[in-house]
């Protein structure tokens, strides 16, 4: 388990500017200065370039290269750090996309953050060909069969809609190797824990577990 938080030295002053900002790490995380060390593949790095981003934020430096090694990791850092896309950059980097499964999960407290983390890794994936599918609650059950059907490699969704097409058999879960838990405090203070625990227990044991929460 590697872990990273991010937080400022000095909550009074601005909380942006690198050099004011706290980093505790497990030891032997290093910090990566460009996407291009991080082994990240070529397509990808192509979809991250032309999204805007030129160098990784201060917990992407930190995180990503022991999200790529196949390593459980928690990481904390606060809003507007880029732990979203760091979400989109590291799913693309791990699914196989010559193979229509979902292959990873990633669970958020809102719809909103749900939908927006689909967006983000439909945009950094687009030169992969990705496919992933946001499975929330109040919209169409019918769309998210007939997405899911069709066949996706991602999976950005609300514990209790992706529940129930686990439940309904719609949502396969067989390939699934990587779980995301965005923002993972909110979702256990909004009374998701059950929820959590009942998509857990249809996951394969040879699973990837990261937790990314604000401090
Ligand atoms: N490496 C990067 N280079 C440039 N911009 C970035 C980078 N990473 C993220 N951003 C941008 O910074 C903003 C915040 O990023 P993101 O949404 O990923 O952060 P977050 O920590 O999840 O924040 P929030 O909780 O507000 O969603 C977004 O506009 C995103 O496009």
């Amino acid at each position: 388990m590697a872990t990273t938080s991010v937080v400022p030295a000095n909550r009074r002053r601005a909380a942006n500017a690198a050099e004011e900002l706290e980093f505790e790490t497990t030891e032997g995380v290093k910090a990566i200065a460009s996407f291009e060390e991080m082994g990240i593949k070529d397509d990808l790095l192509r979809g991250i370039y032309q999204y805007g981003f030129e160098k990784p934020s201060a917990i992407q430096q930190r995180a990503v290269t022991p999200i790529i090694q196949g390593r459980d990791v928690i990481a904390q850092a606060q809003s507007g750090t880029g732990k979203t896309s760091m979400i989109a950059l590291t799913v693309c980097q791990f699914v196989d996309t010559s193979k229509r499964e979902v292959q990873a999960l990633i669970l958020s407290p809102t719809r909103e953050l749900a939908s927006q983390t689909e967006k983000v890794i439909l945009a950094i994936g687009d030169f992969i060909n990705i496919q992933a599918h946001a499975c929330i609650g109040g919209k169409s059950v019918g769309e998210d069969i007939r997405k899911l059907e069709y066949g996706v490699h991602v999976v950005s969704g609300t514990p209790g809609r992706v529940c129930d097409m686990i439940k309904r058999r719609t949502l396969r879960t067989r390939d699934i190797k990587m779980l995301v838990l965005d923002e993972s405090d909110e979702m256990l203070s909004r009374g998701f824990k059950d929820q959590i625990y009942d998509v857990y227990r249809y996951l394969p044991p040879d699973l990837q577990v990261l937790s990314f929460l604000m401090p």
